[in-house]
């Protein structure tokens, strides 16, 4: 069996070799040529997977290690019979950490208050769950948009579009969607940019075209810069608006979700998914070899700040968005061809996930509060 694989897929070889013949490739650049004698084919969110990669190849299951479909042409692979498997929640607490350490940054640089503030969030699947929950433990007034969720059993708080722009901190986790009734693309356009009071602060770490960026800068002038961003995704990645950049607090090269577990996680749970689909025992390798351990098992905190400052200390411990803000910074400084966004990707530093590691020596009202933000 020929299985072509993203080299961006942490332990692609490690883990699928027994089952076949394993071939890296860049997932941006793959041809139809590269996969016409693939059986299988394992991507990320970089490589359209579409009749014309597919058309005349003799691949029967498509892999991709990551939550996000839009990549996926997903009626195109039902018609031509070929299996699909993505890996569900497989970054969602990667995410969180990364919605925390923003917030974290903009307390530290801006004093900008967010505990115990309005917060709302857009879309409600497993990232918007896993940050809405880590809100409400912090004492939180939290709110959710998601038309799709809201008729569910499901208890959250769901309010409408225009509530969630009257919010102190918004948070974005829909998925990128052309079509339906609620489509995603550009839903945040100048219509509900301009209902935006000033101090707001925006994450923004689903997919880049839910925000319109045209009219995010325009409202940027509005509010003569008082608004917060912070970006993980954008309009057109790889090449992306070097003018919003340039606004915003925080800009990321779409790693939101990379820690190490999530990334592994993505790559073992589509391996459990072509086990699956060829009736075979998922061989001897379980989910904690396959997945790492954090560096830092465990650290003491013994100065007690206020909560905001105690917060962003521990979470920066383990991860700081401004380290990847200023590298992105810094690449597009040095060199000005359009492969720094994806060179980022490639190169990018690994970073463990909040829940990897352990606080003590606090009081109880600080543990809990570390708690509610992902520590174990
Ligand atoms: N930046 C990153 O690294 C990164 C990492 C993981 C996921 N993502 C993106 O985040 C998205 C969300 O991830 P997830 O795991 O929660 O996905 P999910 O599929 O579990 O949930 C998506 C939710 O969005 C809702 N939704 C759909 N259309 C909506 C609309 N018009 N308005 C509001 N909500 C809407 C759906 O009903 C669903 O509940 C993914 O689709 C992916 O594109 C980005
Ligand atoms: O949808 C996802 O899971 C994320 O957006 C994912 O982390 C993107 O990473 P990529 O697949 O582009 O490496």
């Amino acid at each position: 069996m020929k299985i072509i694989a993203d080299e961006n897929m942490p332990n692609a070889k490690t883990l699928f070799s027994h089952l076949g013949e394993v071939a890296l490739v860049n997932g941006r650049t793959l041809t139809n040529e590269q996969v016409k004698d693939a059986d299988v084919l394992l991507v990320r969110s970089v490589t359209k997977v579409s009749k014309s990669l597919l058309e005349g190849s003799s691949v029967r299951f498509v892999g991709s290690a990551t939550i996000g479909v839009d990549h996926i042409d997903l009626d195109y692979l039902k018609d031509a019979n070929i299996e699909f498997s993505s890996a569900p929640g497989c970054n969602a607490e990667a995410v969180a950490d990364y919605v925390f350490s923003g917030l974290s940054y903009l307390y530290m640089t801006k004093n900008v208050q967010w505990l115990g503030k309005k917060i709302g969030i857009i879309g409600y699947g497993n990232v918007g769950k896993a940050v809405y929950a880590r809100f409400v433990k912090m004492g939180c007034h939290v709110c959710v948009y998601d038309p799709f969720e809201e008729d569910s059993a499901l208890s959250a708080n769901f309010v409408s579009l225009e509530e969630i722009l009257t919010c102190d901190v918004i948070s974005l986790h829909a998925p990128l969607t052309q079509d339906g009734d609620y489509p995603t693309k550009g839903m945040l356009g100048e219509n509900e940019l301009s209902k935006l009071s000033a101090g707001v602060a925006i994450i923004s770490a689903g997919r880049g075209g839910v925000i319109d960026e045209c009219a995010l800068i325009k409202n940027h002038q509005r509010l003569e810069g008082d608004i917060h961003l912070v970006l993980d995704v954008w309009d057109n990645e790889p090449v992306i608006n070097q003018k919003l950049v340039s606004i915003v607090d925080i800009a990321t090269p779409h790693i939101a979700g990379y820690s190490k577990q999530g990334r592994e996680k993505g790559t073992w749970m589509v391996y459990q998914a072509l086990c699956q689909y060829l009736k075979l025992d998922i061989v001897d390798t379980n989910i904690n070899d396959a997945i790492s351990a954090g560096c830092f098992s465990s650290f003491d905190v013994v100065v007690d700040f206020p909560h905001e400052e105690m917060l962003a200390r521990c979470i920066h411990a383990i991860y700081d968005v401004a380290r990847d803000d200023a590298r992105l910074r810094y690449k597009y400084r040095e060199n000005k061809e359009n492969n720094v966004f994806d060179w980022l990707r490639k190169h990018y530093v690994e970073r463990d996930e909040l829940n990897t590691c352990t606080i003590s020596k606090l009081n109880s009202s600080a543990l809990t509060i570390l708690s509610a933000a992902g520590f174990r």
